[in-house]
């Protein structure tokens, strides 16, 4: 039986991976879960699953959730998010918060040796340094759930690494796919949260719609697989059915397919290197399919995914701003403060204003995380 500490379990990828614990009970139990403040998505959870300790994002949050469970465990705090994921009775980790805030949970995770699943790329934005280390340091192999991380993952078993060419993202393109840079004036918070494929949290729902997802996943998949930078690529692929791709020496390339589904790689990183099966997946029928589809990726229609390239080729505190910059961004576009094209303005002017510190310690990340997200503010003033 494993154990598990789930963070951000009442977002999308908390609530499939609940999915997943709940149709395997005899392998996976739910010790504790973080959240932030939705109280309506987490009572039916603990009532449910019974954790030992809740972790909330306020004080508020606390003391509401206390009315309704007298006896049960609450921390307010991301500090509660790193005793959950250290804790003597936690297994695996699975990390599935939104944004930056989940690092140090991740760090500690690591440094007790948990098993990690990590859906959370912010953190390997910010800090990809620090965490492959510390993972190297205490003899962790972090398990990804990204999709295309997970397929990458996937292509790469029984592999030599050393043969690995390229690897070969794939991009659905997001909300605005069909769309010119000029048809992107005007374009509401509603249309950009329409997600051709997934149907996933607003945060990455507006990265893919401006392209920023894939632009974080390439750092990510650099960090992951310790790829360097001219050698991933991203193509078009406007079906998610090729989640992503590793070409070879040999120029053999291997690819892994699946109905778009983010249960399939959560449960393969939650019960690897064994998997599970899932009632209410679909078997993919590339027949009824008929075609799939890929394109060249404009990095001038995307300039999100241009600019993150360039923050990853400079390293250091540049992708610590690009995913600060990008958070505060995206925030402002959600709370209807800013338009579309405003976010990638808003990023390009925090990563032009920014001098790149190389090898930064985690007080120096979190430094520059909290002034960047206060600068893109006072852009608007
Ligand atoms: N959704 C998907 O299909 C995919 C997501 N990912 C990645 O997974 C991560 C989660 O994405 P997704 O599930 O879509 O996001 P959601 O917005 O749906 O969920 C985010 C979760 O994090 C919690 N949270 C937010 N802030 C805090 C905080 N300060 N302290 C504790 N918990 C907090 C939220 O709580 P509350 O509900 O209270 O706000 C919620 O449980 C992201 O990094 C994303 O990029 C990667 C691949 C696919
Ligand atoms: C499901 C998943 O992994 C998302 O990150 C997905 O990749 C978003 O799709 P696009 O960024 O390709 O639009
Ligand atoms: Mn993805």
């Amino acid at each position: 039986m494993k154990s598990i500490s789930l963070l951000g379990a009442t977002g999308s990828i908390g609530i499939q991976t609940l999915d997943v614990i709940r149709e395997h009970p005899d392998t996976f139990s739910l010790f504790a879960m973080g959240f932030g403040e939705n109280i309506g998505k987490a009572i039916p959870i603990i009532k449910e699953f019974s954790p030992k300790i809740v972790v909330v994002g306020n004080d508020n949050t606390k003391r509401e959730l206390q009315d309704y469970f007298p006896r049960l465990e609450v921390i307010a705090g991301k500090e509660g998010l790193v005793t959950i994921s250290t804790a003597d009775e936690t297994d695996l980790v699975v990390n599935a918060v939104m944004g930056s805030v989940g690092l140090q949970a991740t760090l500690q995770a690591i440094e007790h040796r948990k098993q990690v699943a990590l859906a959370n790329k912010e953190t390997l934005v910010t800090a990809g340094h620090l965490v492959m280390e510390k993972a190297k340091q205490h003899g962790v192999r972090l398990l990804p759930v990204d999709s295309e991380h997970s397929a990458i993952f996937q292509c790469l078993n029984g592999e030599n690494e050393k043969q690995l060419n390229r690897l070969i993202l794939t991009a659905s393109g997001g909300s605005f796919r069909d769309k010119t840079r000029e048809d992107l004036i005007g374009v509401t918070r509603e249309d950009a949260l329409k997600h051709p494929n997934w149907n996933m949290g607003a945060k990455i729902t507006i990265d893919s719609a401006t392209m920023m997802n894939k632009g974080l996943e390439v750092i990510e998949a650099h960090w992951l697989f310790g790829v360097p930078y001219d050698r991933i690529d991203v193509i078009m692929h406007k079906e998610s059915v090729i989640h992503s791709m590793v070409e070879f020496d040999d120029n053999s390339v291997i690819a892994q397919l699946g109905t778009p589904d983010m249960r399939v790689p959560i449960q393969y990183a939650l019960n690897y290197p064994d998997r599970l099966e899932l009632s209410g997946t679909k078997r993919l029928d590339l027949i009824e399919i008929g075609k799939l589809h890929f394109s060249e990726m404009d990095q001038e229609r995307f300039p999100c995914l241009r600019m993150a390239y360039e923050a990853g080729k400079e390293g250091g505190t540049m992708t610590t701003v690009l995913n600060a910059a990008n958070e505060a961004a995206v925030q402002l576009f959600l709370q209807g403060q800013i338009s579309f094209l405003q976010i990638e303005e808003l990023i390009k002017k925090a990563l032009d204003a920014h001098q790149s510190i190389k090898q930064p310690d985690l007080q120096t990340i979190l430094e520059v995380d909290r002034q960047t997200r206060s600068q893109v503010l006072s852009y608007l003033d």
